[in-house]
């Protein structure tokens, strides 16, 4: 597995082509969760391509679920927030690691804020409700790292929780989107982590900031 902190996806090239955020909570088709709500609605932002194409794939989902957003944007001081509060939290783990393995075992869960794809505007972490905005069990709970069951392909996560995962995965796959697989809930499209696994020259987006 490709982490968010390899040399390969540090050394991806990035050309900012300018494209503004958009406020998903005024986007009719899409169900937006306020969990996260600050006063400057970073959360409920994301690139006008992501959007399009989280629009596209919620068409491809069945017509019983919705998607239900919990976070897009993050601006990048609360990126190095919680990054550095999951190093010192995997320093407890492993007292005697380095700190350059401590920062790419903190990288499986939260981005390295350099190249992070939620200060990009270009991830979105989501989940499926019924379309009546039920939230549905998916195997964890969205961003509980400390489950085997964050991690994508997890088997032992019932078989309604895999036929949903699958289900989400094949949509936002179909409409461009890319996963990170420790992360059942992170999908992007545009950032470093997507021209890496699509073997698009460079992303589209690159560190921004929400006026
Ligand atoms: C912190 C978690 N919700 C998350 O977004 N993780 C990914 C890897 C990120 O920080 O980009
Ligand atoms: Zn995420």
């Amino acid at each position: 597995m490709v982490l968010l902190s390899d040399s390969r996806i540090v050394a991806t090239p990035s050309i900012e082509c300018g494209e503004p955020l958009v406020d998903l909570r005024e986007i009719s088709a899409l169900r937006v969760d306020g969990r996260y709500a600050a006063p400057q609605g970073d959360y409920a932002h994301l690139r006008a391509g992501v959007v399009d194409r989280l629009v596209l794939a919620q068409t491809l989902l069945p017509s019983e679920y919705k998607f239900l957003v919990i976070e897009g944007y993050r601006p990048m001081a609360l990126q190095t927030h919680i990054f550095e509060q999951c190093v010192e939290r995997m320093r407890l783990q492993s007292p005697d690691a380095e700190e350059a393995e401590l920062r790419r075992l903190a990288s499986r869960f939260v981005s390295p804020p350099e190249v992070a794809p939620h200060v990009a505007g270009a991830a979105v972490d989501l989940t499926l409700s019924t379309v009546d905005g039920v939230e549905l069990w998916m195997g964890s709970k969205v961003n509980d790292t400390d489950t085997p069951a964050c991690f994508t392909a997890a088997h032992d996560i019932g078989a309604d929780a895999r036929l949903r995962r699958d289900l989400m995965g094949q949509a936002l796959n179909g409409a461009g989107l890319v996963n990170y697989p420790t992360e059942w809930w992170h999908w992007s499209y545009g950032d470093r982590y997507w021209a890496y696994s699509t073997g698009a020259a460079a992303a589209r987006y690159g560190p921004f900031i929400h006026q």
